[in-house]
Order: C-alpha cells, then structure tokens, then sequence
C-alpha cells in the first residue's frame, strides 16, 4: 500500500469524480498478497494467482464426437449412397487402434479415430444391410463429428491469466487439464468496524437514540463474497481515542480495514481525522449519491476504506468503489460491472456533475421491453429500498434527468458481487 502516499491530490473540499476515484484505486494500489495452492474443489471464487498454460492437448487425442461409424472421407462416393463392409469396433477408453484398412468402423462418443478415419457417420443416419454392411447417405462433408486433438486448447497455450476469480466453469478446464490444484492468491484479510455512539449491537435492548447496526453484516457478507476473510471488530464508540486505537490495532494484522460511519463533516466523525493523523488520506468526497462521503487512504501500513454510515450509501459505494480496492488488493484482474440497457420506468431530476444510482425493481412493460421502476423511498437510510428492489439504475454524471421511457443502464444486484 505504499502507493497510497500523502500527496493528497484530492485536497480541498472537491468532489472526486468516479472515474477519477477509480483510476486512482487502478493506479495506486498493488496486489499485496502472496499465493498458495489449494485443491480444485476449494478453488471456486479464488483469484489465479499465475497464469497457467496447457500441458496437455484438449481434447488428448483425435476422437468422435457421436455414436456411429468411421470412415475414411477417400472412401466415400461423392454422387451417391456408398456401401462400406464393417471391418472393426472402438469403444470409449480403448487405446487408439492401429490402422484399419478400410470400410466403416462402428465408434462411440469419446472413442479415439482409428488412424486414417476421419470423419464420422451418426448412427441414426446409417443402414445397415445385414450385419456387417454399412449403407452411408451422400452429402456429409469432410472431418464431420470428429474432435481433433487440442482443437479445444492446444498444448502450451494459456489456459487462464493470473488474476482471474476463478469460477464453476473454469474448474472444468483445469480440471480437464490433469491439475489437482490451483495456485490462487490467499485471501485479503479485512478487519469491519461500524462506528456511531447510536449504533447498537444485536442482542442488547436498545437505549433511546440507538439503533440496531445494519452495516456489518452486510459488509461483512459482501467482502466475504468477494473472496475476503473478514474479521469482525464491533462498533467502536464516537471518540477520537477509541477510534485511534481501533484503527491502528486493526492495522497490525489486516491487509484493509472498512469502517461505515463517521466520514462526514460533522464534530463526531472522528474516522476522517483519524486516518489523517494515524496514516494519510487518498480522498474522502466522491461526486456519487448516495454516497458522498467515502475516504480512502492507509493506517499504519494497511489500506483503509470509509464508507458512510446510511446502507443504502455503504451499499453503494462498496458496490463501485469498495469491490474495486478488494481487487486490487487481492491481485484480481478487476473489470467494472456493465450496466444493461433497460427501459425507464419513472422521471427523475438530478443535478448535474456527480452520478446517482437509483434503487429499482425491474418489470416487464406491455411491449415486452423490462423497465426500472424507482422504489417510492430514496433516503439513503432506507434499507428496504435494498431490500425490495433487484437493482441499480446509474445516472452519469452529464444526466440532468430522465423521463419515462428512456434508456437507461442497470445493473441487478448479482453483477455486484
Ligand atoms: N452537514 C452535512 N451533513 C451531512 C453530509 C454533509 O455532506 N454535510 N452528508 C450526509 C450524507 S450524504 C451522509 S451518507 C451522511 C454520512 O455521514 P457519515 O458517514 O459520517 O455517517 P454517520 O453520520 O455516522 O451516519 C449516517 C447515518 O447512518 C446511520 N448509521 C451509521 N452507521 C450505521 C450502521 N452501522 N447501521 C445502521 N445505520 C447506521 C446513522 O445513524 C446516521 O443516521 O451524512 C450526512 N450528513
Ligand atoms: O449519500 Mo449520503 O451517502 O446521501 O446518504
């Protein structure tokens, strides 16, 4: 993290645009952690800590792709029905047969090509005369339901980049490559702190002014989603001592600390003032709604991450910027979510300048198109407008609003994480 020094660009009281905030988190921050190997059946949702090549062809070797019969494409009349004697059978798992002569050899899916066979009659397509006599319609081209050798991937070619999160699918090619194991990047350990003298843990009546903390779990569960072992450390009271404290202990032994809460402008948000004294501060105002106070920087060695207190805002800031930072720091290959094209289904106004996500349920309009509708209740502070919504319509920044019917870009809350 050292990257992540005091030159404190993002002075002042400015609000950080996303992109810029983004290009700093891509230009600023290095993957910090080493690698381990681990078997494939733990290796889902983990980073591919080197790029790994094929040592082997896929498929290994020349085989067909159907329950039928070989030929020789030579063999076959070009203008007519050809009738070949049968004159062998491979199964699946039988080692490659020498040369047959000639005629037609009765194969299986997955069985290897008799040396010189190279295309392949579905059996549904043949008539047998008699029991071993094979009538071949006209018409199949050459090379027709064979798989050839490393027609898939090829011996030495790379197989997947370092930095890849590894998922169900790419287990499949690993695995059909002979690999027991994978290299992966260990896990980005992430210490979560809430803070706010009003935010209570569960389990305790609540004393007048409290609420129950809704943040921790959720970024708890979101780092964990983004392949982080996360350490809980509670809520930490609105002082700066504690605060102070909590952040430089957690700093010992975490590769990133997140806090919500306290990254505001007013007397009792010590976080801000905390990170500036105990390490240093990247930025801490992104032009983003809900959202605005995020600040990033480091404390004591570790990389830091504030976000603000109301879920909706924690939400949304760790979607697009916390998700971010994590991969950076876990050595992922990080591509930022796409947003698809949806109708909208309400009007909006915004200002222009910073960019907003809308939380809204999708449905489906009478000309078959989907179409965002916004929840009814937009303060940050609202958590069932999480709760009941499926995702996040973004609006750029140049946006000054949008009426019913535009198009508009969504991204349903499981591109997030
Ligand atoms: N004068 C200004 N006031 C505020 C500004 C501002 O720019 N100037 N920004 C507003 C915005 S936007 C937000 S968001 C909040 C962010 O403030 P903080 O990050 O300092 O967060 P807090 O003040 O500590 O809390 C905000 C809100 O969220 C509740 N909260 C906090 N933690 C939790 C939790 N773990 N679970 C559930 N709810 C939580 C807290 O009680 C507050 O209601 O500041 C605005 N004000
Ligand atoms: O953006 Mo604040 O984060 O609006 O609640």
């Amino acid at each position: 993290m050292a990257q992540l020094t005091n030159d404190c660009f993002a002075a002042g009281d400015r609000l950080l645009p996303m992109e810029e905030a983004l290009a700093l988190i891509a230009a600023r921050v290095a993957c910090i952690v080493g690698t381990e190997r681990v078997p494939l059946a733990e290796a889902d949702g983990r980073v591919l800590g080197e790029p790994l090549t094929a040592g082997v062809n896929l498929p290994p070797f020349d085989n067909s792709a159907v329950d039928g019969y070989a030929v020789r494409f030579g063999d076959l009349s070009p203008a007519d029905d050809t009738v070949l004697p049968i004159s062998g059978r491979i199964a699946a798992g039988a080692r490659p047969a020498a040369a047959e002569t000639a005629g037609a050899v009765r194969i299986f899916t997955g069985a290897p090509m008799p040396a010189g066979f190279d295309t392949v009659f579905m059996q549904e397509d043949v008539v047998l005369e008699g029991p071993d006599r094979a009538r071949l319609p006209k018409g199949l081209k050459r090379g027709a339901n064979r798989r050839l050798a490393g027609e898939d991937l090829a011996a030495g070619a790379l197989a997947l980049p370092a930095g890849r999160r590894l998922r169900p699918a790419d287990l499949a090619l690993l695995g059909a490559l002979g690999l027991a194991d994978a290299p992966v990047r260990q896990r980005l350990r992430v210490a979560v702190l809430s803070t706010g003298d009003e935010v209570a843990a569960p389990g305790k009546p609540l004393r007048p002014g409290q609420l129950y903390d809704a943040n921790r779990p959720m970024l708890a569960a979101l780092l964990r989603r983004s392949g982080c072992t996360v350490s809980d450390l509670g809520i930490v009271p609105d002082r700066r001592e504690a605060m102070h404290a909590a952040l430089t202990e957690a700093a010992a032994c975490h590769d990133l600390i997140l806090t919500s809460g306290g990254v505001s402008t007013g007397e009792e948000d010590h976080v801000r003032a905390t990170v500036e004294s105990a390490g240093a501060l990247t930025f801490w105002r992104i032009g983003i709604k809900p959202g605005r106070p995020v600040a990033m920087g480091v404390v004591a060695g570790s990389a830091f991450m504030g976000l603000p207190g109301n879920p909706a805002a924690a939400f949304v800031t760790f979607a697009f910027l916390g998700r971010a930072l994590v991969a950076r720091l876990a050595g992922e290959e990080f591509r930022a979510p796409e947003p698809v094209e949806v109708a909208a289904g309400f009007a909006y106004r915004k200002k222009e300048g910073r960019r907003e996500y809308v939380r809204v349920r999708l449905t489906r309009g009478g000309d078959g198109r989907l179409r965002a509708e916004k929840h009814p209740r937009e303060g940050a502070g609202v958590i069932t407008s999480l709760t009941e919504t499926d995702g996040l319509v973004e609006l750029r920044e140049d946006a000054t609003g949008i009426v019913p019917g535009d198009p508009v870009g969504f991204y349903p809350y499981a591109v997030l994480y």
